[in-house]
C-alpha cells in the first residue's frame, strides 16, 4: 500500500465546495482510500498575486496506484471540476499536486516527487506539518497563511451541507 500526500488549492467560485468535490472524487476511485485531511487556509496567493486568495488544504490517503497513475487520477479530477468550472467561472478552480509518494523519488517530464516546489511554499508546508508533525523541515512562515476552518474528520467534511463560501461571488459575475 502506498501512502500519499496531495495539496489541494482553489481561488476561484465556491472554493470550499471545489475542495469537496475534489476529495469526494478521490473517494470514488475505488484504489484511493482518504485518510486525513488538514485544516483549511486561507492564503495569499505566491507566483502571480493579482488573484485572489486561496483556500489550501493538504490530504493524506492510502492507495494501491501508482505514483504516475495518481497524478492521472489527480489530473482527472482537475478536468472534471475544470469543465464545471469554464462554463460558470472561468479558469482555474482546483489544483492537486502530489507532494510526497512514500520516501519515493522520481524525477520523470510528467512527475517529479517531492513535489519541487513544496519546501518554498508556506501554504503547502503549514497543512502537511499539521498532518504529519515528524515531517522534517524547517518551520515555515506562516505569514499570510490564516486558520479558516478545521474539519474532525474527512466524514464530516465531505457530509457538511453546503455551507457556502462566504468569499464566493461568482453568482454576482
Ligand atoms: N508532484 C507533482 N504533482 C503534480 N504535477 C506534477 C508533479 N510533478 C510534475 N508535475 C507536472 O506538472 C505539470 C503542471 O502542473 P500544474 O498545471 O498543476 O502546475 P501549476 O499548479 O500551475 O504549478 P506548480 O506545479 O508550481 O504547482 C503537470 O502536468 C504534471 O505533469
Ligand atoms: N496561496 C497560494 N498561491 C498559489 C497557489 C496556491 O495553491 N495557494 N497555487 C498556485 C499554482 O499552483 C500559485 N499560487
Amino acid at each position: 500500500m502506498n501512502k500519499s500526500y496531495l495539496s489541494l488549492g482553489s481561488n476561484m467560485g465556491d472554493r470550499l465546495e471545489m475542495l469537496k468535490q475534489a476529495v469526494r472524487l478521490l473517494e470514488k476511485h475505488h484504489k484511493v482510500d482518504v485518510l486525513k485531511i488538514s485544516s483549511l487556509y486561507e492564503t495569499e496567493p505566491i507566483g502571480f498575486t493579482e488573484q485572489e486568495p486561496f483556500l489550501n488544504m493538504v490530504v493524506y490517503l492510502q492507495t494501491d496506484l501508482s505514483a504516475l497513475e495518481l497524478l492521472e487520477v489527480c489530473q482527472a479530477v482537475e478536468s472534471e471540476l475544470d469543465r464545471k468550472r469554464e462554463i460558470r467561472w472561468g479558469p482555474r478552480t482546483i489544483d492537486l499536486d502530489i507532494l510526497l509518494f512514500n520516501h519515493d523519488k522520481l524525477q520523470t517530464d510528467r512527475l517529479t516527487i517531492p513535489h519541487p516546489r513544496m519546501y518554498e511554499r508556506a501554504f503547502v508546508l503549514v497543512p502537511l506539518l499539521e498532518l504529519d508533525p515528524t515531517q522534517d523541515f524547517i518551520e515555515p512562515q506562516r505569514e499570510g497563511i490564516e486558520l479558516w476552518k478545521t474539519y474532525y474528520s474527512v466524514d464530516s467534511f465531505l457530509l457538511e451541507e453546503d455551507s457556502g463560501d462566504p468569499y464566493d461571488r461568482s453568482a454576482e459575475k
